[in-house]
């Protein structure tokens, strides 16, 4: 350790403390990770989940590893620095951060992910101090308790802080996947519009309340194997409707909180997958361009696609040609009223079809509002994605299952049961009961 010439401590974590340190033989600065428990054998060290997970990811939104030495049974790691993380950005925050700021953090995020969940990894303590920035580019660090996915449950270790941490985690599951890394980062971009966390709670038992103060109280359509879990039957729940996420999440798109629905679902395996929730049009917006009819019958009968692309099946309004060779082109965040008042908008931001002059009344094409056109008064209720996208004559033409390849996390479930249902804002009653 005589190479590096300790700057200041960064960061004191539960398994040890990181200083900014200087190379004294590269002249170059790095994280110097001291682990607070002693190492007796060179194996120990080694076979520590962090060693043995970050020797194996090599990815740009990953942080790099770049030596682990032991001195006088001090075990260190030394990392590639970081400027600062994702709990420092949101804390010294006055203004929100701007969609286009946060879709770009979660794709790097998410692009991480993908390499590790690809790689036989899961994180399971994902949340904003987890997450280093520098210049804009952010690499997923501490793997003090990443776990190979393919190892045996059950997993009864420690997983995750309170507040990121999944349902299925707090019922005490016994097995679980990485879609509990998927439910943290539904909550981190929640967070990056509120600036505070969704879910503080400051019990797990708080916790789970918070939980359904948010999405409301779980039962068996919503997630049939969570009934089952063993500390299910010994919760006290309080039955809770779900709330709008536009109440709590006001400067979010639709595009974001859809994401966010989704990425927080009660039930692990409604969830999207990193590389699902890649294909989400939260990362499309302002990058839309139009599709001809032939692209989306095309892309439609290739069967063997991996994931599903969500883009294409929202503007897939059938797998024939109208025989006008019209363009099907929608810009989701920023159509409304397009079933009142089509001409008001951009060509490029309307959507064309053979009934393109008298668009249908009903049934018809379901408004998209987006976040400046929130929901007020005369608007129908929009219970999904793709009834927002699909009048009900075309859903005809569509496969079973609503034109999405099964396992779709996107269009399978609603949006938000009371999204556009629910017109007043006053508080929903909460009364308590036996749950589970
Ligand atoms: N490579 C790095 N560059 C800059 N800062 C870092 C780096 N690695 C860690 N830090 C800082 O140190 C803090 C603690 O690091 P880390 O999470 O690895 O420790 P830990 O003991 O495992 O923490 P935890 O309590 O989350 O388990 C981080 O939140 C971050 O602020």
């Amino acid at each position: 350790m005589d190479r590096y010439k300790v700057i200041r401590e960064i960061g004191d974590g539960t398994c040890g403390n990181v200083f900014r340190a200087f190379n004294i033989e590269t002249n170059e600065i790095v994280a110097v990770k001291k682990m607070k428990r002693k190492f007796y054998h060179w194996e120990e060290c080694i076979s520590l989940r962090e060693v043995k997970a970050l020797q194996k990811l090599n990815h740009p939104n990953i942080v790099e590893l770049k030596e682990v030495t032991m001195e006088n049974h001090q075990l260190f790691f030394i990392f590639e620095h970081m400027d600062c993380n994702l709990y420092d950005l949101i804390r010294d925050r006055c203004v929100p951060f701007s969609e286009e700021e946060i879709r770009k953090l979660m794709l790097q995020i998410l692009q991480g992910l993908v390499y590790m969940h690809n790689n036989g990894y899961f994180h399971r303590d994902l949340k904003p101090e987890n997450l280093l920035v520098t210049n804009g580019v952010v690499k997923i660090a501490d793997f003090g308790l990443a776990r190979e996915v393919c190892s045996s449950p059950p997993y009864t270790d420690y997983v995750s802080t309170r507040w990121y941490r999944a349902p299925e985690v707090l019922l005490q599951a016994s097995a679980y996947t990485p879609s509990i890394d998927m439910w943290a980062v539904g909550a981190i971009l929640a967070e990056l519009f509120t600036l505070s966390p969704l879910f503080p709670g400051e019990t797990e038992t708080d916790q789970l309340y918070k939980i359904c103060t948010v999405l409301g109280t779980p039962d068996h359509s919503v997630w049939p194997e969570g009934m089952n879990l063993p500390r299910s039957s010994s919760f006290q729940f309080f039955q809770i409707p779900p709330r709008n996420l536009w109440e709590i999440i006001p400067n979010a798109s639709l595009e974001a909180i859809d994401l966010i629905k989704q990425l927080c679902s009660w039930d692990p395996q409604r969830r999207p997958t990193a590389e699902q929730a890649l294909h989400h049009p939260f990362f499309n917006v302002g990058k839309w361009a139009p599709r001809s009819l032939h692209d989306i019958s095309y892309s439609r009968t290739n069967e063997s696609r991996a994931s599903p692309r969500l883009e294409l099946d929202l503007w897939g309004f059938g797998t024939e040609s109208d025989g006008l060779d019209l363009t099907l082109s929608l810009k989701p965040s920023s159509v409304s009223g397009l079933n009142k008042h089509v001409p008001e908008h951009r060509e490029e931001e309307n959507l064309l079809y053979s009934g393109f002059a008298n668009p249908p009344v009903q049934p018809g094409l379901w408004p998209l509002m987006s976040s400046s056109h929130r929901p007020v008064g005369d608007v129908q209720a929009m219970p999904s994605w793709e009834q927002a996208y699909i009048a009900d004559s075309q859903q005809a033409a569509l496969p079973a299952g609503g034109g999405f390849s099964s396992g779709s996390p996107f269009g399978l479930f609603p949006l938000q049961p009371n999204l556009m249902e629910s017109r007043s804002l006053a508080p929903a009653p909460i009364r308590q009961v036996n749950f589970f």
